[in-house]
């Protein structure tokens, strides 16, 4: 039995199996988009931008804002390959973690490119489960998440866009989010449902790190509000939208 591989201490300071990255080639804080194709979004923002990886999902660049040296690496959907980004993203360096996504509302009253910040998140999700009881919280870092409500409300402030703030749910199965599991969050007071924060405030939790998360509110589950034809100009503006306020909450925080 000596032969089993412990994945806690296999290739701690080498590159990166999964996001191709090596220790020195990022900073402490990343933003983490779900999608690839938005990394370059993050970039936009950014001076002296370098294309660093991109490998499967994970697509990595870097660049500063206002002086700090910020990483945005894509986690792709879902909790398994969050939960690999996060881990491996720390062994090379970075000690906070934000979130920016989209993720569809479960209140009335929300808006397409409204901004949801997570005050934590309901773990209906397979891999924190792997990772710990079931009982465990899923929770931001609550210096992160009250930055990201004030940065998020000084980014909006003067728009016709609101932002909110609240307990989100993490899903494992898109499609499976039927009407009545729609209903049950939305009558236990949940703000919004996503794919990805529950791994990334576990793992973040498990291995003493930080995490935030703000998303662009994509679609609205109780009013069928959505993003589909002529509302994807304002999901565009809230994903700006929310890098802005976590950019600003890295600066803030010198993350
Ligand atoms: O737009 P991203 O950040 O990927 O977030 C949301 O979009 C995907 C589902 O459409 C899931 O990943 C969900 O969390
Ligand atoms: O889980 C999710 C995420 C975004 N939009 C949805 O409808 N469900």
């Amino acid at each position: 039995m000596s032969d089993i591989v412990d994945k806690s201490s296999v290739g701690l300071d080498a590159r990166q199996y999964h996001i191709d990255i090596a220790p020195g080639e990022v900073g402490t804080v990343a933003l983490l988009p779900g999608d690839p194709f938005r990394v370059p979004f993050v970039a936009e923002f950014l001076d002296h931008v370098k294309d660093v990886a991109h490998k499967r999902e994970h697509r990595t660049m870097t660049g500063y804002y206002k002086g700090r040296l910020i990483t945005a690496t894509s986690t792709g959907m879902g909790c398994p390959s969050t939960a690999i980004a996060v881990e491996e993203l720390a062994r090379v360096g970075v000690t906070s973690f934000i979130r920016v996504g989209s993720s569809a509302a479960l209140q009335p009253g929300v808006e397409p490119g409204d901004l949801l910040v997570s005050e934590g998140s309901l773990r209906n999700d397979g891999t924190t489960a792997a990772y710990v009881h079931h009982g465990y919280p899923a929770i931001p870092d609550l210096a992160i998440a009250q930055s990201l409500k004030e940065t998020a409300a000084a980014v909006m402030a003067g728009s016709e866009r609101s932002v909110f703030s609240g307990i989100n749910a993490t899903d494992d199965a898109f499609y499976a989010e039927g009407p009545e599991w729609i209903a049950e969050l939305s009558r236990m007071g949940i703000l919004n449902v996503e794919m990805e924060s529950s791994a990334m405030y576990v793992v973040a939790r498990l291995r003493g790190l930080r995490a935030g998360m703000v998303c662009a509110c994509s679609s609205n589950l109780v009013t069928g509000d959505s993003v589909y034809g002529d509302k994807n100009a304002r999901l565009k503006e809230g994903w700006m939208a929310s890098i802005e306020a976590a950019l600003e909450t890295a600066v803030a925080l010198e993350l």
